[in-house]
């Protein structure tokens, strides 16, 4: 395998030479016989920051690819760290060794098994989920292995499942029934967030969101894991609905299971059961913006500090989603502006999730009222 040498944060790794696996002149991570996709910066670059605020003293890597991730914690966010490293690749794992000695990683272990296997093995007080697609395969083991108070993080690139556009395929791999909606971007995540806590429940352990975005084509999430079979039965009642009328363009996230629309009494579309809760814990937010100062030198410092700085506003607003092109489409007016609607609704921001999608805490008339009067 020939190697090239690439600059990532403070990291300098080597990774498979894209050149070599090439096809009519295009190139996908995945052709590669170890995977490296710089696609994934900016999700390596907030998840360095955010293991920066857990600061943890075990950190497991469980599907590693070239290392970069374990690389980049024990250089950039926790130095003290120790770093368990695994890949079920062998390519990987041998990869992951000269990466691990050209960055001068002390505490290293180099794993070459299935990621359930090793998360049944250990205990960690953060656990990282990177996987191809879903990552539902991986969440029980990687609950099991978080430890009481510790942190999980996953990825997930299935968007269509997730977003409502493959029905099946969500039932078969969230056991959420789903369905396409108009803030289907912002469901997604949630989908992902129930199913994360029932798995933990199934531990009698349960866990809360405290980081949790979309960028770009995947969703990643940071969750605190906590120990108690009640803590589990309380998180539980925090699953509920997100529900949509297609005639009147009324639509909540909500506990209580409705099937006609409070405002015009259609019969709802119904996604069930998705996390009802905040997407984020604000003071984990704050310290992540406290700290941004000292990572100025990342690629994407710009981009993650205007994306904390929605995240910690959008998270003040929970139930009230609204996709501007959907509503106004039902009552034929004019698509109005973000910036004239949140000035109209005065209690209202932009979502990080849609460039059409607006949220706040008023009440669906009064955003009719904003519509109509915009118009
Ligand atoms: C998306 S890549 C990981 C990328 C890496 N975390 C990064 O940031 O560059 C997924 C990796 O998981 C590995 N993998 C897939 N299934 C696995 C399993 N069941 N156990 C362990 N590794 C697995 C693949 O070999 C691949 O290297």
């Amino acid at each position: 395998m020939n190697l090239r040498k690439i600059k990532e944060g403070k990291a300098e790794i080597f990774i498979p030479d894209p050149k070599d696996y090439e096809k009519q002149g295009k190139f996908d991570p995945s052709w590669a016989p170890v995977f490296y996709n710089p696609k994934m910066v900016f999700n390596r670059d907030l998840s360095v920051i955010a293991v920066s605020v857990i600061s943890p003293k075990k950190i497991v890597d469980a599907l590693s690819a070239s290392g970069i991730r374990g690389i980049r914690y024990q250089i950039e966010s926790s130095s003290s760290s120790e770093v368990i490293f695994n890949d079920k690749n062998p390519r990987s794992v041998d990869l992951i060794k000269k990466n691990v000695e050209i960055n001068d990683i002390h505490d290293a272990t180099i794993t070459n098994k299935d990621a359930n296997s090793i998360l049944f093995e250990i205990i960690s007080d953060f656990v990282d989920i990177d996987p191809f697609g879903s990552p539902s395969p991986f969440i029980l083991s990687s609950i099991n292995a978080t430890k009481n108070n510790g942190y999980v993080a996953y990825t997930a690139t299935d968007l269509s499942p997730l977003e409502g556009r493959a029905v099946k395929s969500c039932k078969r791999k969230y056991d959420v029934q789903n369905i396409k909606l108009s803030f289907s971007k912002e469901i997604g995540i949630r989908v992902l967030i129930s199913k994360i806590i029932r798995e933990a429940s199934i531990l009698e352990k349960t866990a809360i969101p405290v980081l949790s975005f979309y960028h770009d084509y995947y969703y990643r999430i940071f969750m605190k894991v906590m120990r108690g079979a009640r803590k589990a039965d309380e998180n539980l009642e925090n699953l509920g609905y997100a529900i949509e009328c297609d005639k009147c363009g009324f639509s909540s996230i909500t506990k209580e299971m409705i099937s006609k629309c409070p405002i015009c009494g259609n019969n709802l579309k119904i996604v069930s059961r998705i996390w009802t809760g905040q997407l984020n814990d604000q003071d984990f937010l704050v310290k992540i913006n406290e700290r941004l100062a000292n990572f100025k030198y990342l690629a994407n410092y710009t981009n993650i500090q205007n994306l904390i700085s929605k995240l910690i506003i959008e998270n003040k607003y929970v139930t009230n989603y609204i996709n501007l092109e959907f509503v106004a489409s039902r009552y034929r007016t004019n698509v109005p502006s973000r910036s004239k609607m949140i000035e109209c609704l005065s209690d209202a921001t932009e979502t990080h999730f849609d460039p059409k999608g607006i949220k706040t805490n008023k009440n669906f008339d009064e955003i009719i009222e904003c519509i109509k009067k915009i118009n």
